[in-house]
């Protein structure tokens, strides 16, 4: 799914790890660690194809690249509703309009946002615009979903339910890149760790 040999990046021109060489297999399960500011957004973005790598080269499957951003890469001003927000997942998918909002309904339930579709993005509190990019997530048709700090803003309901939809995915054969702290959550949900140091970039199984 992803391919990577001697790849190198950076938003500064100047590379933050030494050459990375991955091989992430479709349907795998990776957590992405690192202190803040080794480059773990900026590789997430190389991977969705928003940024150039600095060199090396990068094969990734063809097809549609789901990415959760952090929220404050999002404009709070943008005139849309939460029910608005969940439905871009539908984008670039043929669906009959019922089967649209059967499909968006669910979402919206299994996210916990039932009632909430009216929401103005500028009134949503951090957790239900979280669970609301989850859901739109859900909604994509595509095999590689790129998480950058998916727990951020959730409560425990909501992290149980992330994690638990994160498996679910997996087991849809689609593979996941997740940024995230929380060591004692990757050690639980993980199979592979993407390590990034200043001094080391390297892939290993999670015990
Ligand atoms: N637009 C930019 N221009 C210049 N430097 C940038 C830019 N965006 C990020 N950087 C720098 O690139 C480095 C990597 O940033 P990145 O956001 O990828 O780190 P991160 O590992 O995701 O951090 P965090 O855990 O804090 O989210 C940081 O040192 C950051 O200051």
């Amino acid at each position: 799914m992803i391919h990577c040999h001697a790849l190198l990046w950076g938003p500064a021109r100047q590379p933050l790890t030494p050459p990375l060489i991955v091989h992430l297999p479709a349907g795998s399960f990776t957590a992405v660690t690192g202190a803040n500011g080794v480059g773990k957004t900026s590789l997430l973005k190389v991977f969705a194809g928003l940024q150039r790598p600095l060199a090396g080269t990068l094969q990734v499957a063809r097809g549609p690249v789901g990415y959760l951003v952090q929220q404050h890469a999002i404009d709070r001003q943008f005139p849309i509703t939460l029910g608005e927000l969940v439905a871009a997942g539908f984008w670039g998918q043929r669906l009959a309009r019922a089967q649209k909002a059967e499909r968006l309904q669910a979402a919206l339930a299994a996210w916990q946002l039932d009632g909430l579709a009216g929401l103005s993005l500028q009134a949503m509190s951090g957790g239900q615009l979280q669970r609301a990019l989850l859901a739109r997530m859900s909604l994509t048709d595509a095999p590689l979903l790129l998480l950058d700090e998916p727990e951020a803003n959730l409560d425990a309901a909501g992290q149980t339910l992330l994690w638990a939809h994160l498996r679910a995915w997996q087991a849809q054969g689609r593979t996941l890149l997740v940024v995230c702290h929380d060591a004692a959550a990757v050690r639980r949900h993980a199979r592979h760790c993407l390590a990034l140091a200043p001094e080391r970039a390297e892939l290993y199984e999670v015990a």
